[in-house]
């Protein structure tokens, strides 16, 4: 029987257990706060940053927004970015990926302070994450982690495949899952669009995470029985959500399988969450338990 991983029932869980933290927090005078930035008019970025702001709302979590013009220079983002570097409520900042064509989202990430670089993107906490001491694990990454760890799928010796090298989600997960102590001990294939044999890599693995941005890149044919597959992808065919995952197919061979929607989307949302929560206690010096 294949097991459905159920990411809002996880998330869930994480978010219930960041609240005795958030409360500590608050009580000793720092509420913890998180600044989302929007550049774009891409209808899918704006209701994630919305779902980011109902999420803060609803753990007590204080909320900034600011929405930049998508036709306004880059400097005014880059305006805003040291503004909320400066704003001493202001313990996390996320500025939505993507933004304006014209801008240059790595030149942006560069100039949050790493304090409050949440989604983990500037290069100092990229390189502390390679490093092995890592002040903020990426969302997305860290949410599989935590999924998988919720399903209990032991990664320690485990052969995993990750299917996209993006910076957002697949370098860093392969990191991760590749690190000692406890982000993984996997042996760890880094597939991408230069990969020669896909299906030849996917066979191999007990566990494959799909993050390729390519609808239902995987199928149930690449995948061997017992296969582990967590799907990151989220696309939208003929008004749909697909994954990067040909689910059906996958679900029949696999022995744990995330859907789309209701698998790892919620977990990246759990776990910025998770982040500004130790970006608060990090700033304040306020020791609380994380899970
Ligand atoms: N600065 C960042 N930008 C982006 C990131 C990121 O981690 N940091 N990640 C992606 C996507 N993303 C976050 O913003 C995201 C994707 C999906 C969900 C989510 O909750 N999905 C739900 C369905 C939502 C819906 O109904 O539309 C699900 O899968 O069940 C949250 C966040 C892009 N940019």
């Amino acid at each position: 029987m294949t097991e459905v991983i159920d990411g809002n029932a996880v998330a869930e869980d994480v978010r219930e257990s960041l609240r005795g933290a958030i409360e500590t927090l608050t009580d000793a005078g720092h509420q913890p706060g998180l600044a989302t930035v929007l550049m774009s008019e891409d209808r899918a970025s704006a209701t994630y940053v919305s779902m980011k702001q109902r999420d803060c709302e609803e753990l007590g979590i204080q909320s900034f927004h600011v929405e930049v013009d998508v036709d306004a220079p880059a400097n005014e983002l880059y305006d805003t970015v040291s503004d909320l570097n400066a704003n001493d409520e202001v313990d996390g900042i996320l500025v939505q990926h993507p933004v304006a064509d014209h801008v240059d989202y790595e030149e942006v990430v560069r100039r949050i302070d790493p304090g409050k670089d949440v989604d983990g993107f500037h290069p100092e906490n990229v390189g502390r994450l390679v490093r092995g001491d890592p002040r903020f694990r990426p969302c997305t990454p860290h949410g599989v982690q935590k999924l998988l760890e919720h399903t209990g799928v032991e990664t320690e010796g485990a052969d995993a495949v990750v299917v996209g090298r993006s910076n957002i989600v697949g370098t860093p997960l392969a990191n991760l899952l590749a690190r000692k102590a406890d982000d993984g001990n996997a042996t760890v294939t880094l597939c991408h669009s230069r990969t020669e044999d896909l299906a030849a890599k996917t066979k191999q693995a007990d566990i494959v995470v799909a993050a390729a941005g390519v609808p239902e890149l995987v199928d149930g044919s690449m995948l061997s029985e017992g296969v582990t597959v967590v799907d990151v992808g989220y696309n939208r065919v003929d008004g749909e959500a697909v994954g990067d995952v040909e689910y059906e197919s996958a679900k029949e061979v696999a022995s744990a399988i995330t859907p789309v929607p209701g698998g790892v989307g919620p977990m990246t949302r759990a776990m910025l969450l998770y982040n500004t929560v130790k970006a608060a206690s990090q700033r304040s010096g306020i020791d609380v338990d994380l899970p």
